[in-house]
């Protein structure tokens, strides 16, 4: 799914009209029934409802929401913010405005008296501002949303909270904070921006059925991950292949009192698609490897505690790096050894990021298409400090750029970026992962589907889809709060099975 800025939007709603062709005022009646089809899956005709509305197009929806929801006997209230009475609305919010049943209580505020302290209702609808925001929120307008968020309802936003620009992170002045945002068509980038996350609250696309080929043919250097994404790329295995065919992995880390780690790359490589496996590890971690992952061979190195030296490194399809390496400078000899002869495909994780980060000549030894998986304090010390998170994605898509790498930046919606410079954002994944050896996992997983023949930027994209997928099974079943890495490789199965399984249904179609 691309993401799109605001201008294009418009653009894309401006085309549809034109060549649906659909006038447009049906276009925001679309658009509200999809709101409304979605929201009243989640709250009962019980409650209180109270629509903000400005008088541009999201408050259009607003008006356009107020009489679906009536009609369907909800107990809907409207509010209309004009702070100039004598200012028209646009043509379609005049247009709802007109349509809007006189049993429904409305009432028009022009001045910063007439605001409350706060709203008592049981949930409110904020369509004040949506993607057509220019400028931080001031006057009336501030007090309005001062409201809102002083209630205790729950709020829901249409298309995105008022107050927020789709592209950026906050601006100064106030923004609604809701529950809940009811977006349409396509993801905006302010949502998967964390420190937007006050101003999002869960959020859900709609379909509101503006062009596809309008939107296929848009330039984006942002992407979100969607399932149907997935399944395009998931490749059977073979019917006549051997483990040969399938890849074989190299994995090299752990040291003394962190083999755990490697042992759940270990796994999770097994769990995505490698043929064979073999684990380096320092002499330390032979038997917990032999015992704990029987499935895979393990050679060991010189040292007792460390990664010293390095295995033979030809014949492997892919080879990963890092989890439970430390940061030894025998270990950081060897490390520096690897760049310098590797040819295959690789996944960096962990401390191989850090003794990367620490000893500059290492980066412009990295391959082309190298996967190196920092979470923020890693990338931190790869890449320089930001200020804030559109910088930070800015400083990934350079670092990626310039140095010819894929950084899988994690975190909540983690995210790939490439050499071209784009940005995939994942769709899976949940709190509950953010425990320890869950980075560990996704290097197994990235490494066992590299092994398997992906391109670098679709075993990335893929990798963190299923290693969060597979969280959020286990999650489902477990909850957030107990879960472990193990479980995550334990839910691995279901994840492949499950997206496998729909794409290949839709095949015999
Ligand atoms: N036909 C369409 O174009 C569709 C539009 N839709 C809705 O329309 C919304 C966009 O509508 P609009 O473009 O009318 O814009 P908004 O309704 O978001 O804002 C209305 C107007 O407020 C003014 N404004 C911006 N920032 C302000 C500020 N800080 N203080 C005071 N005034 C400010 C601008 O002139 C802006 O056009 C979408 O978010 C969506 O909800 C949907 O109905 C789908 C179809
Ligand atoms: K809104």
């Amino acid at each position: 799914m691309k993401i799109l800025s605001a201008p294009q939007i418009r653009q894309a709603d401006a085309y549809t009209i034109e060549h649906e062709p659909i006038a447009s005022i049906d276009l925001m009646e679309r658009a509200s029934n999809a709101f409304v089809d979605y929201f009243t899956r989640l709250f009962g005709t019980k409650n209180k409802i109270l629509i903000c509305c400005g008088t541009g197009n999201n408050g259009g929806d607003g008006l356009a929401i107020a009489r679906l929801l009536s009609s369907m006997n909800y107990e809907v209230a409207v509010l209309v913010v004009r702070p100039n009475k004598e200012a028209p609305g646009s043509a379609d919010f005049e247009i709802n405005y007109r349509l809007l049943p006189g049993i429904i209580p409305l009432t028009e505020i022009n001045d910063n008296t007439q605001v409350p302290e706060k709203f008592n209702t049981d949930i409110i609808i904020d369509a004040i501002f949506g993607s057509g925001l220019s400028r931080p929120v001031e006057g009336l307008y501030a007090f309005v949303i001062r409201a809102i968020n002083q209630s205790q309802a729950e709020v829901v936003s249409v298309d995105i909270a008022s107050g927020l620009f789709c592209d950026t992170i906050a601006a100064e002045g106030p923004i609604v904070t809701p529950h809940m945002t009811i977006s349409f068509q396509l993801p905006k980038l302010a949502f998967l921006l964390p420190e937007n996350d006050p101003f999002v609250g869960e959020w859900k696309v709609v379909d509101i059925g503006l062009s596809s080929d309008f939107i296929a043919d848009q330039k984006s250097k942002s992407h979100y991950v969607s399932s149907s994404d997935i399944k395009k790329m998931l490749r059977r295995r073979e019917k006549y292949s051997h483990k040969g065919t399938f890849g074989r992995a190299l994995l090299i880390g752990g040291s003394y009192g962190k083999i755990g780690a490697i042992v759940l790359s270990s796994r999770a490589c097994l769990r995505s698609g490698a043929g064979l496996l073999i684990t380096h590890v320092p002499q330390c971690g032979y038997e917990v490897l032999q015992t704990a992952v029987p499935e895979c061979m393990v050679t060991t190195d010189a040292s007792f505690e460390y990664i010293s030296e390095l295995p033979t490194i030809q014949n492997y399809q892919a080879i990963g790096i890092g989890p439970g390496l430390g940061v030894q400078e025998m270990s950081l000899k060897a490390l520096r050894e690897l760049l310098k002869d590797v040819k295959n495909p690789m996944v960096i994780d962990a401390d191989a990021i850090n003794l990367i980060a620490q000893n500059d000549d290492l980066i412009d030894l990295l391959p082309a298409n190298t996967i190196l998986t920092p979470h923020p304090k890693e990338f931190e010390r790869l890449a320089g400090p930001w200020e804030n998170d559109l910088e930070r994605l800015d400083l990934q898509r350079e670092f990626s750029k310039k140095h010819e790498v894929l950084i899988v930046l994690k975190g909540a919606h983690t995210s790939v970026s490439t050499p071209e410079g784009r940005v995939y954002f994942n769709s899976t994944g949940n709190p509950g992962m953010a425990t320890a050896g869950s980075g560990d996992v996704l290097t197994g997983i990235l490494t066992g589907l590299l092994s398997r023949g992906y391109s670098a930027r679709k075993a990335a994209i893929l990798g963190v889809y299923m290693h969060g997928l597979a969280g959020d099974l286990a999650a489902e079943k477990l909850g957030e709060e107990s879960l472990i890495a193990s479980d995550i490789i334990d839910y691995l199965p279901h994840a492949f099975t499950s997206v496998s399984a729909e794409k290949y249904l839709i095949k015999k179609k």
